[in-house]
C-alpha cells in the first residue's frame, strides 16, 4: 500500500487563505460549492447555474439565469484580430497552449481597465473560450473558418455544436453539463492558487487566468485526463490492463488519473462521471475502454489503495463523445474559469499580497571573486 505523505512539502495540509466558495474532503471525501453538494448540483443543475452560484454566492432566480445566459450568448463571437492570431498559431501547437495564448490575446484586445468591469470580463471568457478552442481546431484540422456564434442554449451545447458542426445529442449535452459542473471549482488547487497569487498583486483578470491555464496544463493536474486516455488506450482488454498496470507499478511509474493531494479514500466526482462514461459507452455499443477503466480502478485499489480522481473516467466518456484527446484539458479550462474568476474576485475583495517565506538551504555568506581568480 502507498504511504500517503504527511510531510508539508508542496504546502500540503497548510492553510493558505480563506474562501467561501468550496470545501474539499472535509468529511474525508465530500465536495461542496457554496454549501451545495457537487453530486446534487451535477444531478439537478446546469453549468450556467453553477457558474452564477460561484460568481454571486447564491443560485440564480429564473430571470437572473435568463439574463446571465443572454449575456453569455451575446459574447460568443471572436474579434477579427483574435481569429487572425489563432490562425497563426501552428497546427502542431498543444491546444492548451492555444487556450493560454487565446486568453492572453483577449486581454490585449479587450483589456480589463478597472476592477469595476470584472463581471463583464468573466462573461467574456466563459462565452469565448469554446470558440477560441474550436476556431483554431477547425482552421487547422478541417480547413474551415467556423462561425463561433451558435444559437446553442448552453455552454455545453455550444462547445459540442462548434466541435461537431452539427446539433449534438441530448445525451452528450447532458454529459457535458455534468462534466463542466464537476470541473468548475476545487478550492486551493494548484491552478486556482496560481490565479490567486497573480490576483494578489492587483494585476488584471486575463493575466491571472492566463497563469492559471498554464498551471492546469501539467499532467499532475488537469493534463491528467489526456494522460489517462493515453493509458487506457494502450491496453487491449481488461486482462492486458491488469498485466500492464502491475508492470508499471513494479517500475514505480505514476499512474495518471489516480490519487489526490487532499482526498484520502475517493474523489466524489469520479463516481458521477463514471456513471456517464458507462452510459455513453453503452450508447455507442463499445464498452472496451470503460471495462479497461474499471479493471484499472480495481487493480489500483487492491495494490496501492489509490482511487480514480475526477480525470480518470472523463477519458472514456469524452472519447466516446467524439472529442479529440488533445481537447480534453481545454474543456477543463472552459469550466474551471468559473472557479478561477470567483477566487480572483474573492482575493480582490479582501486582498493582501501573497508572499510566503522560504527556508534557506544554500551557501553561507561569501565574498565575490573576480573571474580571473575562479
Ligand atoms: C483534477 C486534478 O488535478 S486531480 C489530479 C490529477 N493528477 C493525476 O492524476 C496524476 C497522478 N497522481 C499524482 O501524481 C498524485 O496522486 C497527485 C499529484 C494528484 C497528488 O500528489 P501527492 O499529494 O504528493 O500524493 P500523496 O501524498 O497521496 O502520494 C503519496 C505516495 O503515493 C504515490 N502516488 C500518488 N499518486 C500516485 C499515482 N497516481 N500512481 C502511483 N503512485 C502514486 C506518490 O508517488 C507517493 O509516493 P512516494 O512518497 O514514494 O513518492
Ligand atoms: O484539488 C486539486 O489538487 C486538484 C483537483 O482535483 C482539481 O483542481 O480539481
Amino acid at each position: 500500500m502507498v504511504q500517503k505523505s504527511t510531510s508539508t512539502a508542496g504546502l500540503r495540509g497548510q492553510v493558505a487563505g480563506e474562501t467561501a466558495l468550496c470545501t474539499v474532503g472535509v468529511s474525508g471525501s465530500g465536495l461542496t460549492y457554496c454549501g451545495y453538494d457537487v453530486a446534487d448540483l451535477a444531478a439537478n443543475a446546469t453549468f450556467e447555474e453553477v457558474a452564477f452560484l460561484l460568481q454571486h454566492g447564491e443560485l440564480p432566480s429564473q430571470s437572473e439565469l435568463d439574463t446571465f445566459k443572454q449575456n453569455l450568448k451575446q459574447q460568443r463571437e471572436l474579434p477579427v484580430a483574435l481569429r487572425e492570431i489563432l490562425e497563426r498559431i501552428p497546427k502542431t501547437a498543444h491546444p492548451m497552449d492555444v487556450m493560454r495564448t487565446g486568453c492572453s490575446a483577449l486581454g490585449v484586445l479587450q483589456p480589463e481597465q478597472s476592477f469595476a468591469e470584472q463581471d463583464e470580463h468573466i462573461v467574456n471568457m466563459l462565452a469565448k473560450f469554446p470558440g477560441i478552442m474550436n476556431y483554431w481546431y477547425h482552421f487547422h484540422f478541417s480547413n474551415k473558418k467556423i462561425d463561433t456564434d451558435s444559437n446553442a442554449d448552453s455552454i455545453a451545447e455550444h462547445f459540442l455544436t462548434l466541435l461537431s458542426q452539427t446539433k449534438p445529442s441530448e445525451l452528450h449535452i447532458n454529459a457535458m453539463q455534468v462534466s463542466l459542473i464537476l470541473y468548475a471549482e476545487h478550492e486551493f488547487n494548484a491552478s486556482t492558487f496560481a490565479s490567486r497569487v497573480a490576483a494578489s498583486t492587483l494585476t488584471d483578470i486575463y493575466s491571472a487566468v492566463t497563469g492559471a491555464i498554464g498551471t492546469l496544463r501539467g499532467p499532475l493536474h488537469g493534463g491528467a485526463n489526456e494522460a489517462a486516455m493515453a493509458l487506457i488506450s494502450s491496453f487491449t482488454d481488461p486482462d492486458d490492463a491488469e498485466k500492464g498496470l502491475m508492470a508499471m507499478l513494479a517500475a514505480k511509474d505514476k499512474i495518471m488519473g489516480f490519487g489526490h493531494a487532499v482526498y484520502r479514500t475517493s474523489d466524489p466526482r469520479s463516481v458521477v462521471i463514471q456513471e456517464w462514461a458507462k452510459k455513453i459507452s453503452e450508447e455507442v455499443g463499445d464498452t472496451r475502454l470503460y471495462d479497461i477503466s474499471e479493471r484499472c480502478e480495481k487493480v489500483m485499489w487492491r495494490e496501492k489503495e489509490l482511487f480514480p480522481n475526477a480525470d480518470f473516467y472523463h477519458a472514456s466518456a469524452y472519447h466516446h463523445m467524439g472529442i479529440p484527446t488533445d481537447l480534453f484539458t481545454p474543456i477543463f479550462v472552459m469550466s474551471r474559469v468559473a472557479g478561477w474568476t470567483a477566487h480572483i474576485k474573492e482575493q480582490r475583495a479582501n486582498n493582501r499580497i501573497i508572499r510566503p517565506n522560504a527556508d534557506y538551504i544554500g551557501e553561507e555568506p561569501r565574498k565575490y571573486q573576480p573571474i580571473s581568480e575562479r
